[in-house]
């Protein structure tokens, strides 16, 4: 056309393809002496998703990013950005190449690369600073997180924000432009304004990033390339953005992030055994939900509810429990609604001491206390009250969904929905699919998770899940460590140098000792038959350790009574301490059973509690409780604070190596015989003896497929 030219990318994301069209239609249009000025845009109203991350695992081809974007910053025509939809990574690093930027009003932008291990390394780093200054520059870096594009124009990244057609507003600022000097809209040109503390600025960002992501070297990464920004001239910060990111690319964690990315929206691709799947089951409409139960966990799923539109009914058996349930999600939903700037949407839930009032609701959650007699009592209730077709969903940590299924008139309509404390935060939600559960049911559970902003899993219906089924194993592993000679403060310590982000023995003080005390008794592994002054370090079978139930005895129960396995300076205290008595506590007790302390390296620590998890999660796919591998692993980063740079535990096991895993078990097994769980798993076995297949491959080598899903 006669005055500007439109370049349309082809894909959300920045593909050999698309890189090769922009650069010829760039060079195009620089030469057409009848172009005077350049809109670039994306195709289907997204601007741009950034690099093409599928591509970082293959030889790069196609022309390279960086000298593209180089090239259309340095032509002499006008080049706007028109950002819709979004602009993110390589995408944001596009625009600021562009001499103008205009963004539609619900574009998000940002540079995520961190997130997958990487910087943003065509150039991102280094113009990014020059607009916005070092500080913002860092918090959007070292994040990836996503802003606004009110924020965008704030922080002066881009030049315009509108409610309208942003090609058209694209279109009506390059003609405006044309003529004017485009030297000054060169950022790479520019200077980068410097805060008065630059030293003092990155110290403090260096103390956050490590705190957020311990061990996670991108963050840091990001931090040094800002850097290079506020003390080198453009191309000298450019080589030191890429030789940045060449020790990142090759990095173990780029991998594992990358493999995340890939592996949580694979999650949400389930499949049933009868055929049923997420692109061929309906999810049901769900306008109105009940809520039973107003503790802990019920608060939050009724915040998360509310949060994402749906009307919530919660239902509480005693006043008080009400009333203090009504002020607390009334409290969290304030404050959200102050923090985002926004009224709370007090209206939508409704307080009641009725199960009647549950009468036409969508669907039901149970969050009551984790007692299988309780919970038949509530759903047999909820057989009665709700409407035939309503869902009935139990929020257990691990009691069998088919049992409560059966004491319903409906059992095709159940599901278990396991969030995870404190339930309006944690990202993680497990969808237990009892053998019953109908397509349409999983369908919805898991579509209602997503709507909530969970990763929803579909597991099967076993005790513990997965998640709490892998926990139980690591947890004693590090209580046989205790046994064996360490402290609790050092099985943490190698823990949160592994990257977990609290060590187990502070995750069990913070969630409270009585918890899995009341789980042991359940199981039948306390009871009136163990000897109180010399408890069996032996029992179902197999060595038990009876640590944490002589804790509990004491009233020594976590975080809530001040003491556990460390001491707080008060009941509620935040601040683990090392506590004396704990020591002299295990003296006493190793003593007591004749145990001789021994060294414990960091790498035992490690190793065990690790590979027990993996271990525990080959056999959950050889009994077909989850569907695969990525699987395990998105429970554990979003739910069990994994550390995600680490991939997961089974991503985690397939980088050591399997050969060496099964080695590593072996040989603790050999040292403990009585902990069959450091016995190496069937399948473990048989994927070394098929030399150590990748990920996608390891279902093949299941025997028979009997999945329970
Ligand atoms: C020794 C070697 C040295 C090498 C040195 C190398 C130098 C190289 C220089 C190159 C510099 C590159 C710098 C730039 C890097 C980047 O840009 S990295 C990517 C940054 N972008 C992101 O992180 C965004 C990721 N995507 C998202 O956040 C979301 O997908 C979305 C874009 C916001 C869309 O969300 P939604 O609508 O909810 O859809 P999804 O379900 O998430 O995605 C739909 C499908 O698209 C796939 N996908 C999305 N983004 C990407 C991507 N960037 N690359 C590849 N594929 C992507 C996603 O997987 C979905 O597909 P399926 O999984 O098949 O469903």
């Amino acid at each position: 056309c006669s005055d500007e030219l439109f370049i349309r990318p082809l894909s959300l994301v920045l593909s050999a393809a698309v890189r090769k069209g922009i650069t010829e239609a760039v060079a195009r249009a620089f030469k057409d002496t009848r172009v005077k000025a350049v809109v670039l845009c994306g195709e289907n109203g997204k601007f741009c998703g950034g690099a093409d991350i599928r591509e970082f695992a293959k030889a790069m081809s196609g022309p390279p990013l960086v000298p593209m974007i180089h090239a259309i910053e340095a032509g002499e025509k006008p080049v706007v950005a028109a950002i819709e939809e979004m602009a993110l990574g390589g995408g944001l690093e596009l625009a600021l190449g562009c001499h103008y930027r205009v963004a539609h009003a619900k574009a998000r932008l940002g540079l995520p690369e961190v997130t997958l291990g990487l910087l943003p390394a065509a150039g991102g780093t280094q113009r990014l600073p020059r607009l916005t200054g070092i500080p913002a520059a860092l918090d959007l870096i070292t994040t990836g997180r996503h802003i606004s594009a009110q924020e965008a124009l704030k922080l002066g990244i881009v030049d315009r924000v509108t409610e309208g057609n942003a090609v058209e507003a694209a279109v009506e600022l390059a003609l405006s432009v044309v003529g004017r000097p485009l030297a000054p809209r060169r950022l790479s040109n520019h200077a980068t304004p410097l805060p008065a503390d630059l030293d003092g600025v990155f110290e403090e960002v260096l103390v956050q990033v490590k705190r957020r992501a311990r061990g996670a070297m991108a963050p840091v990464a990001c931090a040094k390339a800002v850097r290079a920004a506020a003390e080198l001239p453009y191309s000298r910060g450019l080589e030191c953005e890429r030789e940045l990111m060449n020790t990142l690319f090759t990095s173990g964690q780029a991998r594992a992030l990358q493999y995340c990315f890939f592996a949580q929206r694979a999650a949400g691709k389930w499949s049933l055994p009868n055929g049923a799947r997420w692109d061929n089951s309906r999810p049901r409409a769900v306008h109105t939900a009940g809520v039973i139960g107003l503790g802990t966990m019920g608060r939050g799923i009724a915040v998360c509810l509310v949060k994402a539109g749906i009307s919530v009914v919660a239902v509480e058996t005693e006043e008080k429990q009400l009333d203090s349930g009504r002020r607390a999600v009334r409290g969290m939903l304030e404050r959200d609604a102050k923090r985002r700037g926004v009224t709370a949407p007090l209206h939508m839930i409704t307080f009641t001491l009725s199960m009647q009032q549950l009468r036409d609701v969508d669907l039901v959650i149970e969050a009551v206390f984790e007692d299988m007699a309780l919970k038949k009592s509530v759903f047999a209730e909820l057989s009665r009250v709700c409407r035939p077709n309503a869902l009935l969903c139990t929020n257990t940590s691990g009691l069998d969904v088919d049992e409560l299924a059966s004491v319903t008139d409906r059992p095709p309509l159940v599901v278990g929905m396991h969030f995870f404390a404190p339930a309006h935060v944690m990202k993680l939600l497990e969808v237990i699919c009892g053998p019953r559960s109908s397509p349409e049911t999983v369908a919805t559970a898991m579509t209602l998770g997503k709507r909530l902003g969970k990763v929803s899993v579909a597991v099967g219906n076993c005790p513990g899940f997965v998640g709490n089924r892998m926990l139980k194993l690591y947890l004693d592993q590090a209580h046989f460590l205790l046994e064996e000679g360490a402290s609790p403060e050092q099985v943490d310590q190698a823990l949160e140098e592994f990257g977990f982000a609290l060590g187990i023995f502070k995750v069990a003080d913070l969630s409270g000792l009585d918890i899995g005390w009341r789980v042991r008794k359940a199981a039948g592994l306390i009871g009136p038959d163990v000897d109180p002054k010399f408890p069996s370090r032996h029992r179902q079978g197999r060595r038990y350790c009876p640590l944490p139930d002589l804790l509990c005895e004491q009233g020594r129960l976590g975080q809530k009574s001040g003491r556990g396995w460390y001491l707080y300076d008060s009941a509620g205290g935040k601040e683990a301490r090392p506590d004396p008595a704990i020591s002299s506590f295990l003296q006493e007790y190793r003593l007591r059973y004749g145990i001789s302390a021994r060294r414990i390296t960091e790498q035992e620590v490690v190793e065990r509690c690790v590979f027990v998890l993996a271990n525990e999660g080959f056999r959950i796919l050889e009994d077909g409780m989850a569907a695969a591998p990525e699987d395990i692993d998105m429970v554990y980063v979003f739910g069990y604070g994994w550390p995600r740079h680490r991939g997961g535990p089974m991503f985690h096991a397939a980088q050591v190596g399997l050969a060496t895993v099964l080695q590593r078990l072996e040989f603790y097994h050999r040292q403990n015989p009585d902990i069959p769980h450091l016995q190496p798993s069937t399948l473990l076995r048989r994927l070394v003896g098929a030399r150590s297949p990748p990920m996608q491959q390891w279902k093949q080598h299941i025997r028979s497929i009997n999945s329970q899903l």
